[in-house]
């Protein structure tokens, strides 16, 4: 073949690999209008090329953001370099449908789009080149993933039976707490700033915190009289009643069986007496709907304010547990605050 004939042919070869490649084609002048549409292109906009050519991009998906996107294709002209767009920061541009049976995530194609200048045999740009690649793959992946370490996450700081903050949940709060406590201790005219000290957890370093620790009265009773299920639902009744009476900045967990710790940051024992005195006559009052009939309960509850003879978490901890059991001791159903 004459070596003009092999350089058609090889034209003629790359045009029809490029029209029926898997990635979208367009080709766009300085007016926005179009000047190539691949194969790609026809087939996800239903659009055949014939109609899409010399038509404006803006006038065929009218939903496009003329102001951004113009923006963007204008600078890719005026300073001869591409752009960029992931499917990060725009799911997409065009509005294609994703047929991928996988799917289930996305009803639309995600797409990263590149724009390229398009040089002319004299060396200037008056087109720009859209290439559209279908992600569609990598962004349900990623988003999947993403959503799937979000629940794992939130399912090992949560307690199953009642969806209140499990024990180590709570032990890592009672640390933050304790060591913002301890260090403003240190720090001698420490001005009032806020500190952040878990993802909710908001201190103001000059008040106190205090603990609380809460426990069902007789339930052994309960499990006893009732069965285990029917302990569970109570155990699930008491937990909604303790979260409806805290603040949103207040760590309500389950300890353990039916024992709970309620963290009131910024709080001191007035506060936190009246707290529990407010959830103490709430949980004494309801009856508690069961398929074994209604049944009524009542908690004890034990606060100690975090002080600064406190060494550790565990004496703070600990102050608590034992006004929890002189509540327990003094005939229950009360709160009792420690010396
Ligand atoms: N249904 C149910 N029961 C639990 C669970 N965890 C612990 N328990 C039960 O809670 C009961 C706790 O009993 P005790 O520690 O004797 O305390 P109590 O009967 O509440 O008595 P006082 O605390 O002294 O008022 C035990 O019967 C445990 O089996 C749970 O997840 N579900």
């Amino acid at each position: 073949m004459p070596h003009n004939a092999e350089n058609i042919t090889e034209l003629h070869w790359l045009f029809d690999m490029l029209h029926h490649i898997d990635v979208g084609l367009v080709v766009l002048n300085t007016h926005y209008e179009v000047e190539l549409w691949n194969g790609f292109m026809e087939n996800h906009s239903g659009m055949s090329s014939s109609i899409a050519k010399k038509q404006s991009l803006f006038d065929l998906f009218p939903d496009l953001n003329r102001r951004w996107l113009g923006q963007k294709l204008d600078n890719v002209v005026a300073l001869r370099t591409p752009i960029f767009i992931s499917w990060e920061q725009r799911a997409y541009l065009f509005p294609f449908k994703s047929y991928r049976p996988i799917t289930g995530l996305a009803d639309n194609m995600f797409q990263n789009i590149a724009l390229r200048p398009l040089a002319n045999a004299d060396g200037t740009v008056k087109h720009v080149c859209l290439v559209v690649y279908d992600v569609t793959d990598v962004a349900t992946n990623k988003v999947a993933l993403s959503s799937a370490n979000r629940l794992l996450d939130q399912l090992s700081k949560t307690d199953a039976l009642t969806e209140l903050n499990n024990r180590s949940c709570l032990d890592k709060a009672l640390v933050a707490v304790f060591n913002a406590f301890t260090a403003d201790a240190l720090v001698a005219d420490k001005p009032v700033t806020d500190k952040l000290v878990d993802d909710d957890l908001v201190m103001n370093s000059n008040n106190t915190h205090s603990l609380v620790m809460a426990d069902i009265d007789n339930f052994k009773k309960i499990n006893d009289q009732y069965g285990h299920p029917v302990g569970d639902v109570v155990l699930q009744k008491v937990a909604r009643i303790l979260s409806s009476g805290s603040r949103k900045m207040d760590f309500v967990s389950r300890y353990g069986g039916e024992e709970f710790a309620i963290l009131l940051p910024n709080t001191g024992t007035d506060g936190a007496l009246f707290f529990c005195e407010k959830v103490r006559k709430k949980v004494a009052a309801a009856k508690i709907v069961t398929d074994k009939g209604d049944i009524s309960i009542t908690m004890s509850f034990g606060v100690a304010d975090l002080r600064k003879t406190d060494k550790a978490v565990s004496s703070w901890l600990k102050r608590a547990d034992e006004a929890l059991y002189r509540a327990k001791k003094e005939g229950r159903n009360q709160s009792v605050v420690a010396d």
